[in-house]
């Protein structure tokens, strides 16, 4: 079958990392998608730019309405931003009997009610993985995942723009306005990078939340919004001295009396996940009744991490799109016919770091013989503790423990090594040996 036709309208920050994630990964989303997904065609004021960024064989205009016009193209993504011309851009492809994609959050979260009802009316899909916190996927879990919950409450770190900057200036003591800049130069912020710091992105974030968390419509003049400008350092100091990080929080709340939707400073005990959320991070707690309390965290701004969303809408919409019943979510994500023979690793084959406890005799040279060992085998050190001997065995004591942390080794070798110096007569006990993943 012949791929999907895509036109792109904004080839900026987004826009290029969703050329580049596609190009990169075509062949892996097409054998999840059921077949093949290509931009053809590229709408940028700045036509030089979007020509760079499109490549060979993709058609580049600078009005976006050729695109709209284009009868091969099935699927428009708007990542233009704002209210103006996005929104007459989008409401036009919608006419045209495209389906939407897009990362826009400010469009939506006010005049989403317009856009969706346009899409309904025409069976079209207007698809915005992207709008909220990036590339976590926080919207499929809350429509998908989560669908059999009455959802109770949810509260986020849901502008990378502001979290970034209060990491930054805690953490290095940095001014607002030079953090703010850097936020600018990494494609965090907002074209109207006031929309982030008075929270104004949030509020438009948890305004979509809200709605498809409790089936209400999207609201955002009802949001209470406040953003950071106002906090002072030293609040951050004392509420960090009494065990609180300050972070700047979308809330949606079901009470009795009615949905709570507010963005606001809030202190978060330092021991919260929550807390612990540094940088443009960003992470979501979501509570049901049947599921409890689930947390979803990631990058929430960037080229590629939003380019992430805005193509996992792609891959939706192609299978809905392509309606026949090969082309519905395969049950292994993947295709039937396009599975892989990759093989599963047998364990002596995966490669790791180790953390690693000799209990060995407290005598001289048995570091030198523990060390000698693992290089031998070509496993690196990382770090070397030794425990004093009265520590471990008491006063006078014998023994002594050695914990030796690796570099990535194979198993495999590890193994081998661990069994010579089992047989050492200075070590004294079972080795322990425990995985460590860095997970970064
Ligand atoms: N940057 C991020 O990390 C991020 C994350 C999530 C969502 N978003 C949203 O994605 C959208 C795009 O953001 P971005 O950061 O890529 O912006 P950007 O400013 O980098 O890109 C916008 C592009 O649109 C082009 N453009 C402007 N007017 C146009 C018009 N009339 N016709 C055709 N092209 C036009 C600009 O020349 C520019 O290349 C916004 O809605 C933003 O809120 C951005
Ligand atoms: N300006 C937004 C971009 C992602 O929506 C942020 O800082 O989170
Ligand atoms: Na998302």
């Amino acid at each position: 079958m012949k791929p999907i036709q895509v036109g792109l309208l904004g080839a900026g920050t987004v826009g290029s990392g969703t050329f580049k994630v596609l190009q990169r990964n075509q062949e892996e989303i097409k054998r999840r998608a059921g077949r093949g997904i290509e931009i053809t065609m590229v709408a940028d004021l700045d036509t030089a730019r979007a020509r760079e960024v499109a490549g060979e064989g993709v058609k580049v205009v600078s009005d976006a309405r050729e695109v709209i016009a284009n009868p091969e193209i099935d699927i428009v993504i708007e990542l233009i931003g704002g209210y103006g011309i996005a929104k007459q851009l989008v409401l036009e492809a919608i006419a045209a009997g495209k389906h939407v994609v897009t990362a826009n959050k400010a469009l939506l979260a006010v005049h989403g009610t317009e856009i969706f009802a346009a899409a309904h009316a025409k069976g079209v899909m207007v698809a915005f993985e992207a709008a909220v916190a990036g590339g976590i996927p926080i919207i499929k879990a809350l429509r998908e995942g989560l669908t059999a919950n009455s959802i109770q409450w949810l509260a986020g770190i849901i502008n990378g723009t502001t979290n970034f900057i209060l990491s930054e200036m805690r953490d290095k003591g940095l001014d607002f306005a030079t953090v703010l800049k850097e936020a600018q130069r990494l494609g965090y912020a907002e074209a109207d990078p006031t929309f982030d710091i008075e929270g104004v992105d949030a509020g438009h974030k948890v305004t979509l939340m809200s709605a498809i968390a409790f089936g209400i419509p999207v609201q955002f003049d009802k949001a209470h919004i406040e953003g950071i400008t106002k906090l002072a350092a030293q609040d951050i100091r004392y509420a960090e001295q009494l065990g609180y990080r300050i972070k700047l929080l979308g809330v949606t709340k079901r009470t009795v009396k009615g949905i709570e939707l507010r963005v606001h400073p809030s202190l978060v005990p330092s021991k919260r996940l929550l807390a612990n959320v540094e940088g443009a991070m960003n992470a979501v707690v979501v509570h049901g009744d049947a599921v409890g309390t689930t947390l979803y965290y990631g990058k929430g701004a960037g080229s590629e991490p939003t380019a992430s969303a805005v193509i996992a809408d792609l891959v939706d919409i192609t299978r809905l799109h392509t309606a026949d019943a090969a082309h519905r979510v395969p049950h292994l994500a993947f295709h039937p016919d396009a599975m892989s023979d990759l093989k599963v690793l047998p364990m002596s084959e995966v490669v790791t770091s180790y953390y690693l406890r000799l209990r060995v005799a407290d005598q001289a040279g048995v570091l030198a013989k523990v060390t000698g060992l693992l290089a031998t085998a070509g496993i690196s050190i990382d770090a070397v503790l030794q425990r004093e001997a009265d520590e471990v065995g008491g006063e006078g004591s014998t023994q002594t423990d050695l914990i030796i942390l690796t570099h990535d080794a194979r198993e495999g070798t590890v193994n081998d090594v661990l069994a010579e110096l089992q047989a050492l007569p200075t070590v004294l006990e079972p080795i322990v040996r425990i995985r460590k993943e860095e997970l970064s």
